[in-house]
């Protein structure tokens, strides 16, 4: 149950998507919904097609057939989703806490203070490193703190858990939830278990073997 509605309440309806790359279907034709303080997983194997739908619901690549829409977005409030992909967008010669000003400046600087965000996803004291020593788990907390930093009501989430140690794993757990308490939505593509306190929060779609 939502916490309070910090996140304007939007709901993603998908009616009869079907998500491909270079004219080729991966997806069948999907129908669902998201709504305010809900998480959907998106499950499969290699190749089904969960990153070309989280690219598609991004508006990055088009539908081969059927739509989708954020249903109750305002279209004066600007950009409404943040989608943290496979790439982490890390600057190498930019400090880790330039990145994330740099990307906060871009975004708008609508979430939490940088140095916040930092700390929250534990590279608080690695903020004047030059970004490019970071490990890969350590670049993937750069990116989560990203979505701090930008406060988009929908978060399409890419193997978030790529790299991530166990308190990595946790920590996701913990922002999506918080997230999620907000009234945000989130949509997530892993081989990996994630489970929030509440499971009636989230729902699993399954995408199909690549014919
Ligand atoms: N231009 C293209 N033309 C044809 N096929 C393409 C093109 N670009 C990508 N593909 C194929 O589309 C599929 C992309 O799948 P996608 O990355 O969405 O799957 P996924 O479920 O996220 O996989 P994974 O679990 O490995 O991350 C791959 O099989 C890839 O080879």
């Amino acid at each position: 149950m939502t916490q309070r509605q910090v996140f304007p309440p939007l709901t993603l309806v998908a009616t009869g998507l079907v998500c491909g790359r270079g004219g080729i279907g991966l997806t069948a034709a999907l129908s669902f919904s998201v709504g305010p303080g809900q998480c959907l997983l998106l499950r499969g194997p290699n190749g089904s097609g969960k990153t070309t739908l989280l690219l598609t619901l991004a508006n990055t690549v088009a539908p081969l057939a059927g739509a989708f829409a954020l249903e109750g977005q305002d279209p004066d409030a600007g950009p409404q989703l943040h989608h943290c992909g496979h790439r982490n967008a890390i600057k190498p010669r930019l400090s880790v806490l330039e990145n994330l000003d740099f990307w906060r400046a871009v975004n708008g600087a609508t979430g939490i203070a940088t140095r916040a965000a930092l700390d929250e996803v534990g590279l608080g004291p690695l903020a004047d490193l030059d970004a490019g020593y970071l490990s890969a788990g350590q670049s993937r907390r750069l990116a989560l703190a990203r979505l701090l930093v930008s406060h988009r009501s929908l978060w399409l989430l890419d193997e978030p858990t790529a790299a991530l140690d166990l308190d990595g794993h946790a920590l996701l757990t913990r922002l999506i939830d918080r997230h999620l308490d907000m009234g945000g939505l989130a949509i997530a593509a892993t081989h990996d278990p994630i489970t929030l306190p509440d499971p009636a929060r989230m729902e699993t779609l399954v995408l199909g073997a690549r014919p």
